[in-house]
């Protein structure tokens, strides 16, 4: 049985027409005006008013993820399902191997946990300590798997964190294998010598986590790893940028012709942290790192990803309940776990701030939510497109429905929404997962499993104009 969507406004990251899709065997197979059911028993749903966008990719999403003595709480089937509620259809979570955890152990156990997933899922490999096989599982990672993209952390020193000489090594062997290092750029030591002065000092509330990791540790950080992937030959991709000291460091490097890349979220664009003075523990919901930044980083923000500086919106969804895993830090922020939810939240925030309020046009969207991930991660165009033979991902998306959201009526499972009471524009009325309806008129009907393994193909970046 196929699916033929009527009528509706196809919108991608360059064109927008009005036309027909037909969707069959989990895939787009036309997109033409007029087109007509081809079996009896094929379902039509008439998107006229309405806009076909290509599911959402996140490109940067933890599920179950084992991490400061607890495990983010959206497994992969319940946080696969929220995105699909919110137009989300492939995800690309991290493998992080533990201390003494070889990468394709961690590799073979990530793939393990994601098998119940509803839709899609492809990882990244983090590097988070070396042994003598490292180098060599990279290889197999990249080889065998289609992992292509391998993921560092300059913070969380003495947990996953690796020190400037791993850093490099990673990229000196990323260079020979044509993968993409990404990095979580925060200055390790820096972080800890604040968290340890806070601590001395008795300030243990969640506003002192965002304290102890103020902008120029983010900044410092992220000219480092561009600096070193310039040493390296390496393109590089900053995940979760949050401010003003890291976007001038980004385009600093790309307006000398460096290839780097970079991620922003919904959290760092939309919110300041004035979140972190809620009374009652409640900031510990915005614990995450980076942190929230204060009022005028947004600003920084909405201007690169306006001018093209910063290239995806990805959520970084890492979710943990307020009670039972936040309050875990209730005597000391830096023993709150940090994360918070956001799969479902992308579509609806991004439209809302970005095209209703004017600061991009409908294809800068599109390319934000899908097309830059899956093209910069080696997903295009099975993923990311609406083209005949992409994968049928697709969101009918109406533009005029409102919603408003909230911990009591989202699917991500966590007690606690960072963007509680937001008034969004826009929803999707259906979703489509490889070809099958899954999210219809706000109900989910997902199936635990259904989502595959993507490997990856590895993406050519361009050379750098100047090295
Ligand atoms: N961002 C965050 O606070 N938690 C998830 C792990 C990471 O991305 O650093
Ligand atoms: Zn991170
Ligand atoms: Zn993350």
């Amino acid at each position: 049985m196929g699916i033929l969507i009527k009528n509706g406004e196809i919108i991608t990251a360059s064109d927008r027409f009005v036309a027909d899709v037909y969707c069959e065997e989990g895939r787009i197979s036309a997109v033409a005006p007029g087109l007509e059911k081809q079996r009896a028993d094929d379902t039509v749903i008439d998107a006229s008013g309405q806009i076909i966008l290509p599911g959402g990719v996140d490109a940067h999403v933890h599920m179950e993820l084992p991490f400061m003595g607890t495990e983010s709480s959206d497994d992969f089937e319940t946080g696969t399902a929220a995105g699909v509620a919110g137009g989300t259809t492939t995800i690309i979570d991290f493998v992080i191997p533990s201390r003494g955890q070889h990468l394709l152990d961690g590799y073979a156990m990530w793939m393990e946990k994601a098998k119940k997933s509803v839709s899609d899922y492809a990882f990244h490999m983090a590097v988070t300590w070396f042994s003598d096989r490292t180098l060599t599982e990279m290889e197999t990672c990249v080889r065998d798997h289609g992992i292509t993209s391998f993921k560092t952390f300059m913070a969380y020193r003495g947990a996953i964190g690796i020190e400037d000489p791993e850093l490099i090594q990673v990229m000196e062997k990323s260079a020979t294998l044509g993968s993409l290092v990404t990095v979580h750029a925060e200055h390790g030591d820096a972080v800890v010598a604040l968290q340890k002065k806070f601590l001395r000092e008795g300030k243990t509330e969640p506003k002192y986590h965002a304290m102890s990791r103020p902008a120029p540790v983010e900044g410092e950080a992220t000219a480092r790893a561009i600096m070193l992937a310039r040493m390296m030959g390496n393109p590089v991709y900053i995940v979760h940028v949050t401010c003003k000291e890291a976007v001038d460091a980004i385009v600093e490097a790309r307006t000398r012709g460096q290839v780097v890349m970079a991620e922003t979220c919904p959290q760092y664009l939309l919110l300041d942290d004035s979140v972190y003075e809620k009374p009652d523990f409640e900031g510990a919901a915005y614990v995450m790192s980076p942190p929230i930044r204060p009022k005028g980083h947004q600003d920084a923000l909405w201007a690169a990803v306006a001018a093209g500086h910063i290239q995806t919106v990805a959520t970084d969804h890492c979710p943990f309940n307020q009670v039972g895993q936040k309050d875990m830090g209730k005597d000391n922020f830096a023993r709150i776990p940090n994360g918070a939810a956001g799969i479902e939240n992308r579509l609806g925030l991004l439209w809302t701030a970005g095209v209703v309020e004017g600061r991009f046009d409908v294809h800068k969207f599109v390319d934000l939510f899908a097309t830059q991930p899956a093209k910069i991660f080696g997903l295009y165009p099975r993923k990311g497109a609406v083209v005949p033979g992409a994968d049928a991902d697709i969101v009918v998306f109406d533009p005029h429905a409102t919603d408003v959201i909230s911990a009591k009526t989202h699917h991500h499972r966590c007690d606690r929404s960072i963007f509680e009471g937001f008034q969004v524009k826009g929803k999707p009325s259906h979703v489509i997962v490889n070809g099958r309806v899954q999210f219809k008129e706000g109900k989910l009907d997902v199936q635990r499993g259904a989502g595959r393994y993507l490997p990856r193909q590895i993406h050519t970046f361009p050379k750098p104009v100047q090295s």
